[in-house]
Formats: structure tokens, sequence, C-alpha cells
């Protein structure tokens, strides 16, 4: 294998999050995930290529940076005082928070191209890709560019509804032609735990993420429920695990993070 170039040389483990189709929480899971995985004490870095949606930073609270040049290229906004988790955006380059990128397929993946090789990451024990929702020129860009730093590692969100499992199944197809390693399937949305009883509601029905993981022969990672706290800390661009730690989503979100740590010696990447 090659080795990883310049400003990848120090990136041990990248795992791209997917998913079928978009509003299925892929930005949600791709924060708390990095999130979760600093809490675990690792170094974290997340690129936000889903250029026509960037979320990344708003649900992070650092929409007001920008990102700086230095002689290895763009510095990525440093998330936490610490600066264990960095992030990089197209959202960063806009001049307005609410301005469309309205680029074509070659501009865009020349961007995407430059945002894996030209940001100074530094040494990083993960790099988590936030895609834009479905399969696309952008995420065989993502792919292509990323590929040098070794096997890439791939986590695909549905929500429970047969619909966005169909979705999946195309996805996990994409996943398998360009040759990325399935770490497994994460359910978002399944069920609502009703913050005064703790009964469970499953509001979009529920295992289809399992089911369709169990079909397709790849980990299932857990179930993520609807949760209230998370989606008021993502608007308030708030952690979760501090701000909330008894949160129904917290557990699961870190019982995942938990599994992505233990694939790692296994050669996740
Ligand atoms: N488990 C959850 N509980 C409550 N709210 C959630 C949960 N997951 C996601 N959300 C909310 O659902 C909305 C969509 O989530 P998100 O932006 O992460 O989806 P996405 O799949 O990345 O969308 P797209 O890529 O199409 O823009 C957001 O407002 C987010 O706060
Ligand atoms: S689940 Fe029970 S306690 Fe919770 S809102 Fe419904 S009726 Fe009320």
């Amino acid at each position: 294998m090659e080795a990883a170039p310049g400003n990848l040389a120090g990136v041990r483990h990248v795992i791209l999050v997917l998913s079928g189709k978009g509003g299925v929480g892929k930005s949600t899971i791709s924060a708390e995930l990095a999130l979760a995985l600093r809490h675990a004490g690792k170094k974290v870095g997340l690129l936000d290529v889903d250029l026509c949606g960037p979320s990344l930073p708003r649900m992070l609270r650092v929409q007001d940076r920008a990102v700086h040049q230095c002689d290895r290229g763009w510095v990525p906004v440093f998330v936490d005082r610490e600066q264990s988790l960095s992030l990089m955006s197209v959202g960063f380059l806009l001049e307005k928070p609410d301005e469309a990128v309205v680029w074509r397929g070659p501009k865009k993946n020349a961007l995407i191209k430059q945002f894996v090789s030209d940001v100074a990451w530094g040494p990083l024990d993960y790099l988590v890709v936030d895609t834009p929702p479905g399969t696309s020129d952008e995420h065989m860009a993502a792919v292509d560019a990323l590929r040098p730093c070794g096997p890439l590692g791939a986590l695909v969100v549905t929500t429970p509804q047969a619909v966005s499992v169909g979705d999946v199944r195309r996805e996990l197809t994409f996943c398998r032609k360009v040759g990325l390693r399935i770490l497994g399937v994460v359910e978002n949305m399944s069920g609502f735990v009703c913050p005064h009883c703790a009964e469970c509601t499953n509001v979009f029905s529920r295992g289809g993420g399992e089911e369709l993981a169990r079909h397709a022969g790849v980990p299932f990672l857990g179930s993520v429920p609807l949760d209230p706290e998370l989606c008021r800390s993502l608007e308030e661009g708030r952690d979760p695990t501090q701000s909330f730690p008894a949160s129904p989503a917290f557990p699961a979100l870190c019982s995942i993070a938990q599994r992505i740590l233990s694939e790692a010696p296994a050669g996740l990447c």
C-alpha cells in the first residue's frame, strides 16, 4: 500500500459516514461519534464533505469561526480548548452561512480533493467524514482522495422504515463496489423514549436497521432513539455528553463509539 501523503500522514483511521437518503441523521451521528471518540481520549478530525448542506459548523457552534492558511494548507477549526477535535467544512468558506453552493460536479470534486489533501490535520486517531446523502461523484472523489490512508471504514446510517432501509441496501452495495470496509449499520430515530415514564414508543416502527444488517451480513452497531435533548443540544451547539448525560441517546452513542474503538486493532485502517 502506498504511504499516505503529506497532510494525511498522521491520520490513523478514517471512517466515512454514509446514508441512503437525506435527513436520517448522518451529520448528527458524525458529530456525536466524533465527540464520543474525543471523550474516549482520542484525537479526532471531522471533515464535512456534504457541500450542499454543511451543517456541522452550526451543530458544533463554530459557524462564526474561520479557517486560516499555514504553509501546509488550511488549519481546521478546533472545536474544543484542548484541540482534540478539529473540523473542516465548506461552511467556513461561504460568505454567508445560508449561501447556497451551486457548483457543478468537477468543481465540487476538486474542492473535496483539496479538503482531503490541503488541510493540516496533524496527528489524528480518527478522521470522521460526513458525506452527502446517496452515492455520487462526490463520494467517489472523497474515497479516491482518502484511499492512500489505507482501508477506509464505512458507517451507514438509516432510520427504521422500510423505504430508508431500501436506500441503505444500495449504499451497502456502493461500499462493497468501491472497497470500503463496512463497520456496520446504525438505526437512528429508533423509537421515542418518553421523558416522563421512559416508555419507548416506536414512532416509525423499529428493527429495520438490524434486520437489514443481518440480511446484508454486516454488523449492527446499535439504535439511537429520537431524543429531544439530543436535538436541543445540536440546536444550541452543546455537547450532549456534557450537557445531557442522562439523555436516552447518550448510552446508545457511547456504545457505538466503543464498538468502533474495539474494531480499530482488528485493522480498521
Ligand atoms: N436521534 C435524534 N433525535 C432527535 N433529533 C435528531 C436525531 N437525529 C437527528 N435529529 C435531528 O434531525 C434533523 C436532521 O438530522 P441531520 O442533519 O443529522 O440529518 P442528515 O442525514 O445529515 O441530513 P442531510 O445530509 O440530508 O442534510 C436535525 O434537525 C437533527 O437535529
Ligand atoms: S408514555 Fe405515558 S407518561 Fe409518557 S407521555 Fe405517554 S402517557 Fe404520558
